[in-house]
């Protein structure tokens, strides 16, 4: 068992307005200084401290997402994989960047370089798991968001929030019963459940809530690693939750109204006692900590003062308008760091790993036993369980055996006794031999103990020994397995992948979007969806339309290329094909006529002049290779951003549409034409209807060229982009999330 205190790093949100005067980094790297500026009317005598010094494991101030995860990543993995839980929080304001720390930030903004944590995370454990050659790691990923004291499976939308209860085992490990753990055999596999479960949460979003600050989110990858080299029974056991919380902002600061107020009460309720759990765990004369006060605190109880490894991420945005913030976030933080928690390995024992392993070893020690007998010139002697056959001869030996003792012990060879079960085989005899005699051998009154008294004596003593333990004959039995101890017993159930429908089978479907049509829109006939789209671009949805442009500018300009570095490649691949033969023909010319009896010669100018440039050849194709790795990495990313940006400018011109003429789009342009839809069936996911220039490039779907690799990132990011369209297409299922 592990005690460690949860380390706490803070991390700031680069920002041009940074309030040098008021946050000051010190060199350490550890630890910062805050000096608040003192509040006016609070009367003469104002107590308000001035000045806050706050010390952490560690403080990132501008720092990139490589550099964080090189912080605070790289551990978890190696934790996670050593059988360890392990909890990732990333707490803070709305906008400290919470969100662009876990995953990179919302997909409209994000970028390959800007991936967050969890990306980079399941890649680290891919390639960690790729070269445990000895060792067999099983992955299953469930991902749940909490949004008003509710809990949804974000990868099966169509479970109800009753569905879904947080559970004590009895030995205290916390599991959400009816979340589904879907089973990952690689990289590609969980980068594609994370970025459905972001379009389940971007549905539910949109339709619902308009900011993801409002929920809390956790993905959690659940490992079980079985060795091949030390005894395949001991399974490891382990958690990885990587937590994105809601904003912590006070209910005062939001000025929320009606739902908004509704949903900041319940994120406050749940952070404040996230808070008062914190407390109370740094409180060493409190018994009682108020895990069950929230359905946050009660998911996360191991994670905090539990059997886990926690990270969190304090995220603040250092400007001198969220200075009160700061303060607040820092102060979190800081209480967080007098939190410990207790981590053990995880295992359990594998029943049928571990039978397989004790019929190894017995059938080891009879190899053992033969060659001892064999030594000691012990011939015919048989550790193997008795025929039937056996058994009536050796009933037949024992009983003229003890017929023939009978009164006269001294007169006859003692049975010779072979082995063990020889031995247990024998009372065994005796006991039915005693059983079946029709009078006492022995009368009545008579003060002398028999031998076949004594033995039946011996029988009585041995009987169990004789019927119970006799080897083979507990054939059937249970096993009785040595346990873990109680406290290593891992939280969490391992439960399988089980989707749900209603009753009728039948998906949800997302609840029309009707909008009465007020006098003023119905006045004004409403534009062409191509001139409305104009108008959305430039006008509301500008941003949008940047974040779509850019992404897919982006992947033009990476496409081109790798398209130049393919060519580059095949063009020094064939200059390498060209060299290599002239090479095998330089030193044809110059090798020794065959039994002329002169020996090679040295390899000439030409030769080397040729060996020299190959060896330059080789580089420049490795380098080449390598950045196309790279590139194709980062086009496959980018081509997923720019599907998920054209899914939301459709949902968002859509909503602004109907907003604007009090009408749904298919109104005034009627049903959708086949020719209307995106070649990726994106559009079809939330609306029927295509933009003018929202389609992708045709020259978007050719397959990169040069040679391909087994590089895990390459052929991750290239799958996971295949499996979002795919996941894209069954709209019913995406549109079963329940009503928040
Ligand atoms: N370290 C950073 N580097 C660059 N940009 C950042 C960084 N941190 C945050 N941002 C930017 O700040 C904005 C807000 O960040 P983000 O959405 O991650 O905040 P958040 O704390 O998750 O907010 P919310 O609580 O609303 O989810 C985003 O546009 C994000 O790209």
């Amino acid at each position: 068992m592990v005690r460690s205190a949860v380390r706490v790093v803070l991390r700031t949100r680069p920002t041009s307005k940074f309030a040098e005067d008021c946050i000051k980094m010190n060199s350490d790297n550890r630890s910062i200084v805050l000096s608040m500026p003192k509040r006016e009317g609070l009367g003469v005598v104002n107590h308000q401290q001035e000045s806050y010094n706050f010390k952490f494991d560690s403080v990132q101030h501008n720092v990139g997402q490589e550099k964080m995860f090189e912080t605070c990543g790289e551990e978890m993995v190696r934790n996670v994989l050593d059988g360890y839980n392990v909890t990732l929080l990333a707490y803070g304001q709305t906008g400290a960047g919470k969100t662009y720390t876990m995953t990179g930030g919302k997909y409209t903004q994000a970028s390959y370089s800007q991936r967050g944590l969890v990306p980079r995370t399941i890649s680290d454990l891919f390639n960690m798991i790729k070269a445990k050659t000895n060792t067999a790691v099983t992955v299953r990923i469930s991902y749940a968001e909490i949004y008003n004291e509710n809990i949804y499976d974000l990868l099966d939308p169509s479970t109800q929030p009753t569905d879904l209860v947080v559970h004590e085992d009895a030995k205290g490990g916390v599991q959400v019963k009816g979340l589904c753990y879907r089973p990952v055999a690689s990289e590609e596999d969980a980068l594609g459940l994370l970025f459905e479960g972001e379009s389940n949460r971007a549905i539910g979003e949109h339709q619902l809530n308009k900011a993801s600050s409002r929920s809390h989110t956790i993905f959690s990858l659940s490992l079980e690693s079985r060795d091949g080299v030390e005894g395949q029974e001991r399974v490891l056991l382990s958690k990885l939750h990587l937590v994105d919380l809601a904003g912590s902002e006070r209910l005062s600061k939001t000025k929320s109204e009606g739902s908004v107020a509704k949903e900041a009460q319940y994120i406050n309720k749940s952070l404040s006692f996230l808070e008062q759990v914190i407390i109370a765990l740094g409180d060493k004369s409190r018994d009682h900590i108020p895990y069950r006060s929230s359905k946050l605190t009660h998911m996360l109880k191991d994670s905090l003062g539990g059997n886990c490894k926690t990270i969190m991420i304090a995220n603040i945005w250092g400007e001198s308008a969220q200075l009160e913030e700061t303060l607040s976030t820092c102060k979190f933080a800081q209480r967080m760091t007098r939190v410990a928690n207790d981590a053990t390995v995880n295992f359990r024992q594998d029943a049928e790993m571990l039978v397989k392993k004790y019929e190894r070893e017995i059938r080891e020690l009879k190899q053992e036993l033969a060659m001892h007998d064999s030594f000691s010139s012990r011939s015919g002697v048989s550790y193997d369980k008795y025929s039937e056959g056996q058994r009536v001869e050796l009933r037949s030996m024992v009983k003229i055996f003890l017929e023939e003792t009978v009164g006269i012990p001294d007169s006859v060879d003692p049975l010779e006794m072979t082995s063990l079960r020889h031995m247990k085989e024998i009372l065994f005899q005796c006991r039915h031999l005693y059983q079946e005699r029709p009078a006492p051998i022995v009368a009545a009154g008579g003060s002398r103990v028999s031998y076949a008294e004594g033995a039946s004596m011996l029988i009585a003593n041995g009987e169990d020994v004789a019927e119970k333990h006799a080897v083979g004959d507990a054939e059937g039995e249970e096993l009785s397995m040595p346990c873990a101890p109680a406290d290593a017993r891992p939280e969490g159930d391992m439960q399988s992948y089980t989707p749900r429908s209603d009753a009728s089978g039948l998906p949800h479907e997302l609840p029309e979007l009707s909008v009465p049509k007020t006098p003023a829109a119905q006045s004004v006939p409403p534009p062409s969806k191509t001139d409305a789209y104009e108008n959305y671009k430039v006008g509301p949805g500008a941003e949008l339309f940047k974040a779509l442009t850019e992404n897919k500018s982006t992947v033009k300009e990476r496409k081109k290329k790798s398209k130049e570095l393919a060519n580059k490649i095949n063009a020094t691949k064939h200059e390498m094909d060209e060299l290599r033969v002239k090479v095998d023909e330089i030193r044809e010319a110059h090798s020794p006529q065959p039994n002329s009896g002169s020996s090679p010669s040295a390899p000439g100018e030409a030769e080397v002049a040729c060996l020299m440039r190959m060896k330059d050849l080789k580089k420049q194709y490795r380098d080449a290779y390598e950045e196309l790795k790279m590139i194709k990495s980062e086009i496959d990313y980018t081509s997923r951003l720019v599907e998920e940006c054209t899914m939301n400018m459709l949902s968002e011109f859509e909503k602004w549409f109907t907003e604007q003429y009090g009408v749904a789009v298919m109104m005034s342009d009627g049903p959708p034409s086949p020719a209307d839809s995106t070649p990726r069936d994106i559009s079809r996911m939330r609306t029927p209807m295509t933009l003018p220039g929202m389609d992708l490039d045709d020259e978007d779907q050719h397959e990169l060229p040069g040679p391909t690799s087994d590089d895990p990132n390459e052929a991750a990011w290239m799958n996971s982009k295949r499996d979002a369209a795919k996941l894209k297409k069954p709209q019913s299922k995406q549109a079963k999330k329940p009503m928040r």
